[in-house]
């Protein structure tokens, strides 16, 4: 799949959202990849994943394991290990960092590959390889559907994005003063309270 095809199905599933973000990172930005609109088409997330999971077969050959951070890594994640035939796992926000609950655990070495759905700063990214890491694992490389930074995020391992695209995100005591004109959107999970 080119950049286009899969920017083209976020566009059919109306998830190419502009606006005011705040961002998982804190950071402010006037577009937003709407991802949960794409994963609720099954088909979708299938050609997706699909082409995503023959990346990683064709850059670092097979894996044991796929590992995602919860919320928004948990079906990409469930639908790359189905067609690299692995168990899908995943770790939640915890105390701060992510953990493996449910009963989930790691074998000493296990060739991990960690599936995340957006990448933007590569924050989410470093803490589910770290909680793959302090678990045993060995995490071969780092794979997204989108990496928004345009390739300039560092995750620590290789990352295998099925698409690139570079978004403009600012802090917030640097907006543009078009963008601060707009009210702000929180969509992501990692500020949500109990
Ligand atoms: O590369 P980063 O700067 O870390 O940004 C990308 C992360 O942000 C989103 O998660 P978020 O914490 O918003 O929650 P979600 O998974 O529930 O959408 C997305 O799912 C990635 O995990
Ligand atoms: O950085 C993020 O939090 C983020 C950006 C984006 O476009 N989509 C998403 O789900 N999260
Ligand atoms: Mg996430």
């Amino acid at each position: 799949m080119t950049n286009d095809d899969v920017l083209d199905e976020f566009r059919a599933a109306g998830a190419l959202r502009e606006g005011h973000f705040v961002l998982s990172s804190g950071l402010h930005s006037p577009v937003f990849l709407q991802k949960n609109l794409v994963f609720m088409r099954p088909e979708r997330c299938e050609r997706l994943c699909k082409a995503l999971a023959q990346k990683i077969i064709a850059t670092v050959g097979q894996v044991d394991v796929a590992v995602s951070p919860a919320v928004g890594g948990i079906i990409p994640g469930y639908e790359t290990a189905r067609h690299l035939n692995v168990p899908s796992i995943y770790v939640e926000r915890e105390g701060g960092g992510f953990k493996f609950r449910r009963g989930f655990h790691l074998e000493p070495g296990q060739k991990v590959v960690m599936v995340e759905d957006i990448v933007t700063t590569g924050l989410s990214s470093r803490e589910c390889i770290q909680a793959i890491k302090d678990a045993g694992g060995d995490v071969v490389a780092a794979a997204c559907i989108v990496d928004r930074s345009g390739g300039k995020a560092d995750v620590g391992v290789p990352l295998i994005a099925l698409a690139s695209l570079a978004v403009p995100a600012y802090p917030a005591d640097a907006l543009p003063p078009e963008l601060a004109a707009i009210p702000i959107e929180d969509p992501g999970s990692r500020r949500l309270k109990g």
